[in-house]
């Protein structure tokens, strides 16, 4: 493996090991074992096919490498990430559209349910599938206060899958999850505080890396196996579905995109977004 000296987001040299370098940006702090993942995709990090294989690749990477945890975040400057891309629904190709949703799928699970104790820090706004991935997380800490963060899918006339409403209810129980997702709420770093859909805000991306990082030395004291098994009994209702409906959620998603009224509000949406 490649050893290198780089700087990393806090602006401070840290002897580690340089994993990858695209999109994506990957490296493991040598000394701790912790990794920190970098989405790099200007303008918004939203998350297309290829994007979505290479960061589903990466996590399975890191499980090999038996990394003892991982900063998830952007390389951007005001969002975190975008959420699906939009133009992978509008007007798809049908057999593009399958494979990207299979991706999408088994990116979630790997996050949801990764071996090593993770972390969003977000540092941006987060949107949808921005949502999804920072929820998937075992916390989140978000750099306040002027970003937003929710599941805003009914905005665009489209519904969140069943397992996009079942981490919500994970992290912010059944009831508010209910009226956000209905509502497409977009929460302040502020509400998302007071609601618990993130864990902690702080002021800026350096001190909120810190946060992550100080999260993540907790486990340096709990056996990653006794980590394991807790997280997976704790999350198994919420991966169950999935697991056992991979198919039937594909079919319904294919069949649903190429509905001319969702076609017609995604086109509109897409437009507002241009402008
Ligand atoms: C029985 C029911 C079963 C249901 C089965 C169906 C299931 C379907 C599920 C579908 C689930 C979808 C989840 C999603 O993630 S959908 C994506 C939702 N995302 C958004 O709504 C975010 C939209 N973007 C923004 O709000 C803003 O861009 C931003 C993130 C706040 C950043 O703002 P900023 O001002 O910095 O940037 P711009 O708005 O100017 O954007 C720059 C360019 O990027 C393009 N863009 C933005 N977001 C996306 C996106 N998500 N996908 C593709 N492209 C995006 C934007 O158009 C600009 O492009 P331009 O430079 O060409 O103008």
């Amino acid at each position: 493996m490649l050893r290198r000296y780089i700087l990393l987001n806090t602006n401070k040299f840290v002897n580690c090991r340089h994993v990858s370098q695209s999109m994506l940006q990957s490296t493991v702090d040598e000394k701790s074992g912790i990794a920190t993942v970098t989405m790099n995709k200007p303008p918004v990090n939203s998350l297309n096919l290829e994007f979505l294989d290479e960061i589903n690749t990466q996590l399975n990477k890191l499980q090999k490498d038996k990394i003892r945890g991982m900063i998830l975040t952007s390389g951007l400057q005001k969002v975190f990430c975008a959420g699906l891309d939009i133009t992978e629904f509008y007007n798809p190709n049908p057999d593009r559209l399958a494979k990207f949703w299979t991706v999408l799928q088994d990116t979630w699970l790997s996050l949801y349910m990764a071996s090593f104790p993770t972390v969003a820090v977000i540092n941006g706004h987060s949107p949808a599938g921005g949502c999804l991935f920072a929820m998937s997380c075992d916390y989140r800490v978000m750099v306040g206060p002027k970003y937003t963060i929710g599941l805003n899918e009914t905005k665009l006339g489209i519904v969140a899958p069943k397992w996009f409403q079942d981490t919500m209810v994970a992290v912010i129980g059944q009831r508010k999850a209910e009226v956000s997702l209905t509502t497409g709420k977009m929460y302040t770093t502020d509400e998302a505080l007071q609601v618990g859909l993130i864990d902690e805000s702080l002021p800026d991306a350096d001190s909120a890396l810190k946060k992550g990082t100080q999260f993540l030395n907790n486990f340096q004291r709990i056996s990653p196996w006794a980590f394991k098994m807790t997280k997976d009994i704790s999350r198994q209702p919420t991966v169950q579905w999935l697991i056992d409906n991979k198919q039937k959620d594909l079919d319904f998603v294919l069949k649903f995109m190429q509905s001319p009224d969702v076609q017609k509000s995604l086109g509109l949406y897409l437009q507002s977004l241009k402008k």
